[in-house]
């Protein structure tokens, strides 16, 4: 039996964590969201802290879990549920080493079969492929055809999560491509009627 897509949602690329948190009470209490990742680049240390402080407790307390982008270490001092890494930080055995067996440790895989069956093989708890369509959100290092995931989901058993300008519009694809995951930032947040509707409507295709 396939288990039904789930949301996975990315924070926006700054935010103020005192108003930001009203906008997330409202995302998470519209419907199932099964990660928040918390993603600020080139920021202090002491900012990811302050935003994880305010955040991580609404994400939990909607058993929601909350991944830090980039960063074991601090993800295993605040007490994250776990953390993504990509080709360029961390390499996998150094993030599982820091954050331990119980936490969640995501991999990036861009469009490469290869790369997620290195990181299926090494213990990842989920490969990222992306990104499938165009975003503003950053200037994603590849593209990656929806055969990739469909491929993924047929053959392999760990979770996969597709990535990259994914909106409520263009979604359906990847859902029946099996997608075990579809991480969303601007298309929640930006979403015409609001990030809750957001939330909503990406659980009504599920
Ligand atoms: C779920 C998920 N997938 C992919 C990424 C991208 O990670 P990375 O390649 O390290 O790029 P940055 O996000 O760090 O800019 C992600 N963050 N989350
Ligand atoms: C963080 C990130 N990584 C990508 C990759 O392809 O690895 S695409 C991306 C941006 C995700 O945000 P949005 O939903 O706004 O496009
Ligand atoms: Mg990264």
């Amino acid at each position: 039996m396939t288990t039904p897509c789930r949301l996975y949602i990315i924070t926006p690329p700054s935010l103020d964590p005192k108003p930001f948190a009203e906008t997330l009470k409202a995302a998470l209490d519209a419907g199932d969201v099964a990660c928040l990742q918390l993603r600020l680049k080139d920021v202090p240390e002491d900012e990811i802290a302050r935003a994880a402080d305010v955040l991580m407790p609404i994400a939990q307390s909607h058993d929601v879990a909350f991944i830090l982008n980039d960063r074991p270490d601090l993800a295993a001092k605040l007490g994250a549920d776990g953390v993504h890494v990509g080709q360029e930080d961390t390499p996998y055995v150094e993030a599982r080493r820091l954050v331990g067996k119980d936490r969640i440790v995501g991999v990036t895989c861009h469009n490469s079969r290869h790369l997620a069956m290195e990181a299926g093989e090494a213990g990842a708890d989920y490969v990222a492929f992306g990104a499938f369509y165009p975003t503003t959100t950053k200037d994603p290092k590849t593209s990656c055809e929806i055969e990739v995931l469909q491929w993924w989901a047929e053959v392999m058993t760990v979770p996969c999560v597709a990535i990259g300008g994914i909106t409520v519009e263009n979604a359906p694809p990847l859902v029946a491509a099996g997608a075990d995951f579809l991480a969303v930032s601007n298309g929640i947040w930006a979403y015409k009627d609001g990030p809750a509707a957001a939330v909503r409507a990406f659980n009504a295709l599920f």
